[in-house]
């Protein structure tokens, strides 16, 4: 199978960008880990697909499969390339989109400084929908690893997170703790799991480690959960700027019910073919 496919980041959480309407895709697992291999494959964090919508409102679907070859609901960096990639590819001449994701509808906005704005939708909160096994809903967990216990906070943002407040990001156990909370049993579907410094009521540092990646240089969809936990928590204003790795994020959220808003860049890298 000869594929068309854009490479893209957003804050250098990378994708493999492949238009699924004008060609036809037959993806496996396994082919999806040979495009994300950066040794053997093209190399990216996440491989997104571009699909015709289901249901008559929105302008496309959008799929997003994890470096592993699992496919996951939501991915907010990705959802920016997204909305640029469709542009770029003639796939529509509109700035405002409205996009059929796994989680849910994303409405995506092109700005005219080149930034994408999506609402990504209300948090939710609820342990069951999240999945994460707690009796009762609560602002803070205790999570116990290797006889150690770590408070979390749990947030689904279409996908699961699980943030801890640190004191020093750079300092963080990300790469030993990361693993180890990704795959807790308490969190049936795995976890995205995010480390989280605050600066100040409109400033924070953020790393995420991400479910079925590792660490990554920015993770969008963390950003809103690690708002979302923030702002529960009275620790910051209703509009953020989380630095990440890769660059920062800014992120609104005026409290429970409401829409989580992130704006960000999105950038392509170059166009490319490849025999799977
Ligand atoms: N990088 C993403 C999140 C991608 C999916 C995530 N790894 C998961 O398994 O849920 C983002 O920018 O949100």
């Amino acid at each position: 199978m000869r594929l068309k496919f854009s490479k893209m980041h957003g804050l250098g959480n990378d994708f493999v960008m492949l238009d699924g309407i004008s060609q036809r895709l037959k993806l496996s697992p396994e082919k999806i880990r040979q495009l994300a291999d950066r040794h053997t494959g093209v190399g990216c964090d996440q491989v997104l697909v571009v699909e015709s919508p289901r249901t008559p409102d929105a302008d496309f679907r959008y799929r997003i499969y994890n470096a592993d070859g699992g496919e996951v609901e939501n991915c907010g960096n990705g959802a920016r390339c997204f909305a640029r990639f469709v542009r770029e590819r003639r796939l529509t001449g509109k700035k405002q989109l409205l996009v059929e994701t796994a989680a849910g509808m994303l409405q995506l906005n092109l700005l005219d400084d080149d930034r994408v704005s999506v609402d990504m939708g209300a948090p939710v909160l609820e342990p069951q929908q999240i999945p994460f096994a707690a009796d009762i809903r609560a602002e803070t967990y205790p999570l116990e690893v290797d006889g150690e216990v770590f408070t979390i906070s749990a947030v689904s943002m279409g996908n699961p997170h699980a943030v801890l407040l640190v004191d020093d990001v750079d300092a963080a156990p990300v790469e030993e703790l990361g693993p180890k909370v990704e795959h807790h049993q308490r969190f049936p579907q795995r976890v995205n799991v995010g480390f989280l410094q605050i600066e100040s009521r409109a400033r924070a540092r953020l790393r995420v480690f991400e479910r079925g990646v590792g660490e990554t240089r920015a993770c969008g969809t963390g950003a809103c959960a690690a708002m979302v936990v923030a702002r529960l928590r009275d620790l910051v204003d209703d509009s953020l700027e989380i630095q990440l790795p890769g660059g920062i994020l800014t992120i609104h959220w005026s409290g429970p019910g409401q829409p989580v808003t992130m704006t960000g860049p999105a950038t392509t890298v170059y166009h490319g073919q490849i025999v799977l």
